[in-house]
């Protein structure tokens, strides 16, 4: 960072925490805040630079404007001279080289105030503009860490926590900063109208001061509340995100038992429990700004009543400081708020950093585009591997799949079939033990994943058409190619007869397609990846008869062109089709033996 940006960093810092004593007495509070400034002023130091010198600019005008106040009311015959006698302002009209006169004063007055609405759309511009591309970039970074993470580390983490840090936290992090950029352009109009204020009477100045530091330390009380709130309404949040993934991954389900009343109540409570933690903290933000606003009245009548019978203020100075107290009062009381507003969002930043955090310590290894040619075999070493928290530990002797081949991974339902799938294709880093792709360690194949198509039993099939979801995952494959997916995946027949051929919608999540043309769909797009390993991962034991005989001829006609893995607990309906079969058994995976062996 150049020096400039360090300055405009610092000035960021000092001003928009007006009261740092209380971040510091919070050690954790100092430590977030600073990590979240810290972000924030690396986002983009330009445009933070500009925010900075517009909002320096934007208050120096405010300034001006006030400082020529009262020079305009004496010659409007408001006041005597020594009412008007204000060198700043006079100065300011005799450098132009203008007549004293009330009308040059006037033009002078809106030629300010004009400039300085044209600067406050300036600033207004860049720093909305700042802190929604700011919210962008927290969320895209988190997105894409969370991509390349481990698929070990995605699995262990709720999706409905996931989705909650990258829409409500952040949305709450945005917040909090289009209220530090208040805060700093607030705080910046607040030392102008007290410098001014002290250009007029220094001593009313410093009384108004300490008055309103009074009523600061008043406020601290409520800053506990605010940053406790700020969590509680994280936890809210994250539940009802939670409990909203549920249900929409269990809709058919729920449907089918008639948990729909039971659903709506959690869901109902989940929303008041968010509506609630909300309310909790305007409740404290308003009794704040209001606090801020009667203290900040009583202290403007005392010291009014000061400064007319004690100081024998002129009734214009007395004006001028009423007007600008009037005008700093609001201001206080908003930074009072404003500052409430971050402590209130540091929770939510913690909570993306958090996630950052640990997705970015489980970053996978790069992968690149090139494919991976698997012309001879597969050999799995000495491999172990445990989930977390499971009983089941996969133990992996030795096992040779010969390339081109189609094999049968069968086994109880538990025995680790999934597993063994998700170590061999590179999913899962095993614990100890080696796999090798034509005599190449798995760790020296970034492209390995490449060479993969992989067909679970739960189809990912999108919304939108055919077409779209062909295309899913697969780099523009030519129409041929596309033609020969199709041809290969038995679907052909099924799209000629549809009006609008491969442009036909199939609903959210392929509703309008029976489960058997989902899983043609899919082996179609896996086809278009033209993998060296095809795996099917009990895709076809939901099918029925039919569906299940087509998707199985499909298979014969790929057999020897690719290697081809299918995952079954029902290996007897494969056979004809299949060169050999792995057998597990608690986790251990046996030898690979030919077909006819099994037999
Ligand atoms: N994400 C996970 N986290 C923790 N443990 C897991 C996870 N996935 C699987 N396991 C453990 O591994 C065991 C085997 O699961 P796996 O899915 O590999 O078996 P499977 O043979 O494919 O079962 P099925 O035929 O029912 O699909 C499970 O019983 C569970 O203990």
């Amino acid at each position: 960072m150049t020096g400039l940006e360090n300055t405009a960093g610092v000035l960021v810092l000092l001003l928009a925490v007006m009261n740092s004593d209380q971040f510091a007495s919070r050690p954790r509070n100092k430590g977030l805040f600073r990590a979240y400034m810290r972000e924030f002023l690396n986002f983009d130091p330009p445009v933070i630079r500009r925010a900075v010198m517009l909002s320096l600019a934007t208050a120096g005008m405010e300034g001006a404007g006030l400082m020529l106040l009262l020079p305009l009311l004496t010659l409007a015959g408001v006041f005597d001279k020594e009412g008007g006698n204000f060198p700043f302002g006079n100065r300011m009209l005799t450098s132009l080289k203008l007549d004293w006169n009330l009308e040059n004063a006037l033009v002078i007055f809106v030629v300010l105030i004009s400039v300085q609405a044209w600067l406050v759309l300036l600033r207004d511009r860049v720093t909305r503009s700042l802190y929604l591309r700011f919210t962008d970039h927290l969320r895209q970074r988190l997105y894409e860490s969370l991509a390349y993470s481990r698929w070990s580390f995605l699995i262990g983490r709720h999706s409905g926590e996931i989705l909650n840090v990258l829409n409500s936290e952040v949305q709450r992090i945005s917040v909090g900063t289009f209220f530090l950029l208040r805060l700093f352009t607030l705080s910046l109009l607040a030392l102008t109208y007290l410098f001014v204020a002290f250009r007029i009477s220094a001593t009313l100045a410093l009384l108004a001061l300490s008055t309103g530091m009074l009523l600061w330390l008043l406020l601290r009380s409520s800053d506990g509340s605010s940053r406790a709130s700020g969590g509680q309404l994280g936890q809210a949040n994250n539940r009802l995100f939670t409990l909203t993934q549920e249900f929409l991954s269990a809709l058919k389900l729920i449907k089918i038992h008639g948990e729909e009343a039971s659903n709506i109540r959690q869901f109902n409570s989940a929303v008041t429990d968010v509506s609630r933690r909300f309310l909790d903290f305007q409740k404290s933000w308003t009794r704040a700004q209001m606090t801020f606003r009667v203290g900040g009245a009583c202290a403007l009548a005392l010291l009014s009543y000061a400064a007319l019978t004690l100081m024998q203020l002129s009734p214009a100075r007395l004006l001028a400081m009423i007007a600008i107290f009037a005008k700093l009062l609001p201001q206080l009381s908003d930074i009072a708020g404003g500052r409430q507003q971050l402590l209130h969002m540091l929770p939510a930043f913690s909570a993306w950093r958090d996630l950052m955090r640990a997705s970015e310590a489980n970053r996978a290894p790069p992968t690149n585009d090139a494919t991976i040619p698997l012309e001879q075999h597969i050999v799995i070493n000495q491999v172990r591997f445990q989930h977390p928290q499971s009983h089941l530990t996969l133990t992996v002797e030795h096992l040779k799949i010969p390339a081109k081949t189609t094999t049968a991974i069968t086994g109880v339902s538990g025995s680790g079939k999934t597993t063994l799938v998700d170590v061999l294709s590179g999913l899962i880093a095993p614990d100890s033990g080696s796999i090798l792709v034509d005599g190449v360690p798995l760790e020296q194949l970034p492209g390995w994943c490449k060479s993969i198509a992989y067909i679970p039993q739960e189809t990912l099939i999108q919304g939108g058409t055919l077409r779209d979801n062909l295309l899913w995952g697969n780099t523009a494959p030519s129409a041929a190619e596309i033609r020969q997916a199709l041809e290969q995946s038995a679907l052909s027949a099924l799209i000629e007869k549809l009006p609008d051929k491969l442009e036909t919608h199939i609903g959210e999540r392929g509703v309008k397609l029976s489960g058997g043309e989902k899983q043609r769909l899919a082996l179609a797009r896996a086809l278009l990846r033209k993998p060296q390993l095809l795996i099917l991962d009990e895709a076809t034991s939901a099918l029925d008869g039919d569906n299940h005989r087509q998707l199985l001829d499909t298979l014969r006609g790929l057999h020897g062109n690719m290697t081809i893995l299918v995952v079954s607990h029902r290996h007897e309906e494969l056979a004809g089709l299949i060169d050999g079969t792995v057998f597990m058994e608690d986790g251990k995976v046996g030898p690979w033996r030919p077909a006819l062996a099994d037999s």
